[in-house]
């Protein structure tokens, strides 16, 4: 459906000016191979800065790689990056030219500029605005809208004229549980009902772990692992997860507290641990007994997560992933 082969781009070096820093060369994409296969929702996943944004970009066409291939549905990409309109529906994260416009207006007018005629494209307009419940604020111009209405009114104009890739860029970012909801709701319509492939790009592991067929790790412009979210986690399997939250501060003068400190992924209150079970229920016997206790607010054990994956493959920013 979708593949990459030996994609390659780097952002050139800057010159400083006026007394300020350069900027070295960036590479953004090392040498990535992917096959996106035709109806599965397949993810990249990786922390701020990973490049993901930047591969896209590259197999949607906007962007010229430096080097490596890229081909959807058989036609050569990079030679050609006019003919991905055709092909692909891109909801990229920045707001679009259509923000002047009302939620009805951008919809209808993404559909009459991918070739529908102008009944077709009222009669698809009104359908995704019902399917997406936004026919209540289809009259309001975009940018007058809050965050996450204008992304499912954007994601909603990406429906229009239909395509079988769709290019998510972090498309539920901002938004509420419902429309959440409605977004993925719609993504599995498309799919069971007219094999529309998916293509989303994402840092948010929660979302990922619950939606996506398959998934490629980014770091650093390369692509570190890709497999379906169980078989990544199997290559973790055996391990626990254990968060400790701490009532003020840890309490480091307790010694066995102490020794964890090296192996403690930590964020503000909350420790995150990932051991051996053995290990894991020796920890959580220290802490739940003796000096220790009293300075615990919680504690949970769980199986392994894709952050935990993330993590284990070494991924830089441990910071970058977030969950919902
Ligand atoms: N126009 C640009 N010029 C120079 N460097 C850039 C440019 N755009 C991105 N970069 C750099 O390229 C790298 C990859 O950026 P990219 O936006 O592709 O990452 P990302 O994974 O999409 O990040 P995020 O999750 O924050 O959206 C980063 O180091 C970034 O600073």
């Amino acid at each position: 459906m979708c593949a990459a082969r030996g994609l390659t781009k780097s952002y050139p070096a800057l010159r400083g000016r006026r007394g300020t820093p350069g900027t070295p060369e960036v590479r953004a994409t090392d040498d990535v191979h992917l096959e996106v296969r035709r109806g599965e929702i397949f993810g990249l996943l990786g922390p701020n800065g990973a490049g993901k944004t930047s591969l896209v970009r590259q197999l949607t066409g906007l962007m010229r790689p430096d080097g490596g291939t890229v081909e959807i549905l058989g036609h050569d990409i990079v030679r050609h990056p006019e003919r991905a309109a055709r092909l692909l529906a891109y909801l990229g994260q920045e707001s679009t030219a259509l923000d002047e416009l009302t939620v009805s207006l951008a919809a209808e007018t993404t559909g009459r500029l991918r070739g529908l005629d102008a009944r077709r494209a009222r009669a698809e307009r009104d359908a995704v605005l019902d399917e997406l419940g936004l026919a209540p604020i289809a009259g309001r111009p975009l940018k007058k809208l809050s965050g996450g209405q204008r992304r499912l009114a954007c994601f909603a104009t990406a429906l229009v004229g239909e395509r079988p890739l769709l290019v998510l860029d972090e498309p539920t970012t901002g938004m509420d549980p419902v429309a959440r909801r409605a977004v993925w709701g719609a993504v599995d319509r498309r799919r069971a009902e007219r094999g529309t492939t998916v293509l989303l790009v994402t840092h948010n592991v929660i979302e990922a772990e619950t939606v996506l067929d398959r998934v490629a790790v980014l770091d650093k412009g390369r692509v570190i692992a890709c497999d379906s979210p169980a078989g990544l986690k199997e290559q973790v399997a055996g391990e626990v997860r254990v968060e400790l939250v701490w009532r003020e501060r840890p309490p480091l003068e307790v010694p066995e507290v102490a020794a964890l400190r090296d192996r403690v992924a930590e964020s503000g209150r909350r420790w995150t641990l990932r051991l051996a079970p053995e290990e894991a229920r020796a920890v959580v016997a220290t802490v739940t007994g003796g000096a220790a206790f009293a300075a615990l607010d919680d504690f949970t054990l769980a199986t392994p997560s894709l952050e935990d994956v993330y993590l284990a493959l070494g991924g830089a920013a441990r910071q970058g992933l977030v969950r919902a």
